[in-house]
């Protein structure tokens, strides 16, 4: 079976690690900077780092609205932190003019577990990645205020001060995550995300014939 082609946006963040972690897993990703690259994608990962300086690079790169309609035409995304926040239709405490591309009807929160926890470790329980619990590292991250019925809650936080909050979910063919998997040796949530953009391409495979 051919292997999918993941597109990582490459303007500011943890990009690295993840072109590592997908390659591991076997498929092929791919930075992406300006528009023409999104095309051919099977999937697109949107990293962590400053939702702020991603936004301002997006649209001087005139990334904005080509990320917008290859989402609303279903490619399947995957964003981390920063990219859960780009990922969400609204944002609270974001900066005056921040942008986002949207699609998970959410509501996110940006540094929502507070100052003086920038950033620390907690467990996650995500039934689709199955057990022992996702050993989760949050920088600065936000949390997920509120979601809507058609967006399906992937995990909480089980462990310590900030237990219960939602730190993952899906809605179609977008997931996000408030913690950054990049980080630690566990490459499930990847494993999930390609496992849907390999889904994804099957069924444009299927529908080209
Ligand atoms: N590690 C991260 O991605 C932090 C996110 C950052 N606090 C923001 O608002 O974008």
């Amino acid at each position: 079976m051919s292997e999918p082609t993941i597109g990582v946006l490459a303007l500011q963040g943890d990009i690295r690690e993840h072109v590592a972690i997908l390659t591991a897993l076997g498929a092929h990703p791919r930075p992406v900077r300006r528009p023409e690259e999104l095309d051919g994608l099977d999937g697109i990962l949107l990293p962590g780092g400053e939702s702020t300086t991603i936004d301002r690079l997006a649209r001087i790169f005139g990334l904005m609205d080509p990320l917008r309609m290859a989402i609303k035409s279903g490619l399947p995304a995957y964003g981390s932190c920063a990219g859960m926040i780009l990922l969400a239709d609204r944002i609270e405490d974001g900066m005056a003019d921040q942008q986002t591309i949207g699609g998970i009807d959410m509501v996110v929160r940006r540094n929502a577990f507070g100052r003086q926890v920038d950033s620390f470790e907690a467990q996650v329980r995500i039934a689709q990645i199955g057990e022992p619990d996702f050993h989760a590292v949050f920088i600065r991250a936000p949390w997920v205020e509120s979601v809507s019925d058609d967006v399906e809650v992937l995990g909480k936080v089980e462990t310590g001060e900030a237990a219960g909050r939602i730190v993952a979910v899906r809605h179609g063919n977008l997931i996000a995550t408030s913690f950054h998997p990049e980080l630690t040796d566990d490459h499930r949530v990847h494993g999930y995300f390609v496992d849907l953009a390999r889904e994804y391409a099957l069924d444009r495979k299927e529908h080209s014939q």
